[in-house]
């Protein structure tokens, strides 16, 4: 028996924009609707949880604000919890098992990956050639280093982890694993044991993880401590991650349509540690397997690749239909701008055609299919593992091995709200700006390296020709 278990979502903004509760109403509607009839149909059913609204009385918002106020990092405090209102959002706590309808008196232990824009644009709007070389996350990492968010960069490359192969993604998730940024956290029964609480604030001590995982993976001990124990035990949560990353425990809707086939644009980036590597070592070519068609690494990689003409094709298009919103702006709720996100909303999202023919409806369309893909490229993914006995895995639940325990699993998609159509500006800016600074400063310093190394070469045969 046990209590059920939710989590309570409260709308944020910043001081003084106060809302009506009406208006607070009216976006937390949007967000569950958001949800429930567009997310579920591109991730799937089991995978997204849209969750519910309800009231609540003020006298506990109001307490339950001033408890949580210290807990909140200061990074966050920009904006502050809506306690005048008194609805919030009702979702399933997603680092328990989301098969298990109550809060089991069990361990958990869950994984919060977020995995950020698994390819490289192929679009031919793109105006810098190195856009199709190196991904955006790779090269973000040096813009973000650079700024002071983040102390060391990650070796971590988002193409490695969606590439389906399983060397590529053990890499990945080791890399997440040594630098967590805000890319990975990991949480034993609900409580953070790794990963960033707030920005900077780093754990990554493998082998104070190693001591919390070995009863889940070493259950009847047998193992002893040290330095091997924490390697084999880090590797057995590395697989399991990735067996639960592959396994399809969904069908969905737009499961089988195709936005663009995965083929299209390069299936690695060259500033991937991995395939520097490989490069070293004489080979050329990284294998990517393809991902599972019904996990959720492929239903997030399909989302987010509705951004099929780059933000370089995509921002005419918006300016396009800014330019009419200023002539209309009476127009903004029939295009369905800020909502209702309904049926028809998610039919017009289907549309993938890229002739442009000139129209708004057109611009629209692709700017719609923009924000349902910046959304699914910051998005994470919860993976919840509980250790089970063997004849308790008969019922229809998946299931994990390793090599001395069994787990069953959930996995789940969580922060789903679309993204503001008022943010492509800034995306857009962005955008130029770490292109910028990479070539500014990484691109530039890598080459003359390269080229140092060759001189060198050069003056090295000269001594020898002397000699
Ligand atoms: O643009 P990005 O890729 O830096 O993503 C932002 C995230 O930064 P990240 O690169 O993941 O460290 C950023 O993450 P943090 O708040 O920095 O942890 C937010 O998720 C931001 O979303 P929003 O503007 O708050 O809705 C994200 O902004 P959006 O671009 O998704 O709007
Ligand atoms: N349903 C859930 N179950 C368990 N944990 C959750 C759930 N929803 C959110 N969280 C935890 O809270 C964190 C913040 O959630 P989310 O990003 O959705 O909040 P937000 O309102 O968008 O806040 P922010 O603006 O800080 O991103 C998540 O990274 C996750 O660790």
């Amino acid at each position: 028996m046990g209590a059920r278990c939710v989590v309570l979502r409260f709308l944020k903004s910043p001081p003084n924009q106060n809302k009506t509760p009406e208006e607070i109403l009216h976006h937390l509607q949007n967000i569950v609707d958001f949800g429930k009839h567009v997310m579920k149909q591109f991730f799937g059913e089991n995978y997204v949880h849209h969750g519910e609204i309800i009231q609540l009385p003020l006298d506990f918002v109001r307490q339950l604000c001033l408890k949580i106020q210290p807990e909140r990092p200061e990074c966050r405090c920009d904006k502050d919890m809506d306690t005048l209102s008194g609805y919030a959002m009702c979702l399933p706590n997603l680092t328990r098992l989301q098969t298990f309808r109550f809060a089991e008196h069990r361990p958990i232990l869950c994984i919060e990956i977020k995995p950020k824009c698994g390819f490289i644009p192929f679009s031919s709007h793109v105006s810098q050639e190195i856009k199709h070389k190196v991904c955006r996350y790779c090269m973000h990492q040096h813009l973000k280093v650079a700024n002071g968010k983040w102390k060391r960069p990650s070796k971590y490359c988002p193409l490695d982890l969606f590439s389906g192969n399983k060397q590529r993604m053990h890499f990945a998730l080791k890399s997440l694993l040594q630098e967590a940024q805000n890319n990975l956290k990991i949480f034993k029964n609900g409580e953070l044991i790794y990963g960033c609480k707030d920005d900077q604030d780093c754990v990554s001590d493998w082998n104070e993880l190693a001591r919390h995982l070995k009863p889940f993976f070493f259950p009847s001990n047998g193992l002893v401590s040290g330095p091997h124990c924490t390697r084999t035990i880090v590797k057995e949560l590395i697989h399991v991650i990735t067996m639960a990353l592959l396994s399809s425990t969904d069908t969905c809707r737009a499961g089988d349509m195709k936005t663009v086939p995965i083929s299209q644009g390069r299936s690695y980036c060259e500033a991937s540690a991995f395939n520097k590597e490989l490069v070293r070592n004489g080979k050329h070519k990284l294998e990517s397997s393809g991902l599972p068609r019904g996990c959720l690494l492929y239903k997030t990689l399909q989302a987010q690749m509705l951004d099929m003409l780059d933000i370089e094709g995509l921002y005419p298009l918006y300016s396009r239909v800014e330019q009419y919103l200023e002539e209309f702006p009476e127009e903004r709720s029939t295009l369905q701008i800020d909502g209702p996100y309904n049926e028809a909303f998610y039919e017009k999202l289907l549309d993938l055609s890229l002739e442009d023919d000139g129209t708004v409806a057109f611009a629209l369309t692709k700017v719609q299919q923009y924000r349902i893909a910046m959304t699914a490229k910051d998005c994470s993914i919860m993976i919840a593992l509980s250790p089970c006995l063997q004849d308790e895995c008969s019922e229809q639940r998946p299931v994990v091995l390793t090599s001395k325990s069994r787990f069953t699993f959930s996995v789940s998609v969580l922060d789903l709200d679309l993204k503001p159509y008022e943010g492509i500006p800034h995306q857009y800016k962005l955008d130029g700006e770490i292109v910028n600074y990479y070539l500014k400063n990484v691109q530039a310093k890598e080459d003359p390296v390269m080229s140092n190394l060759f001189k060198e070469n050069e003056d090295c045969t000269l001594v020898l020709h002397k000699v």
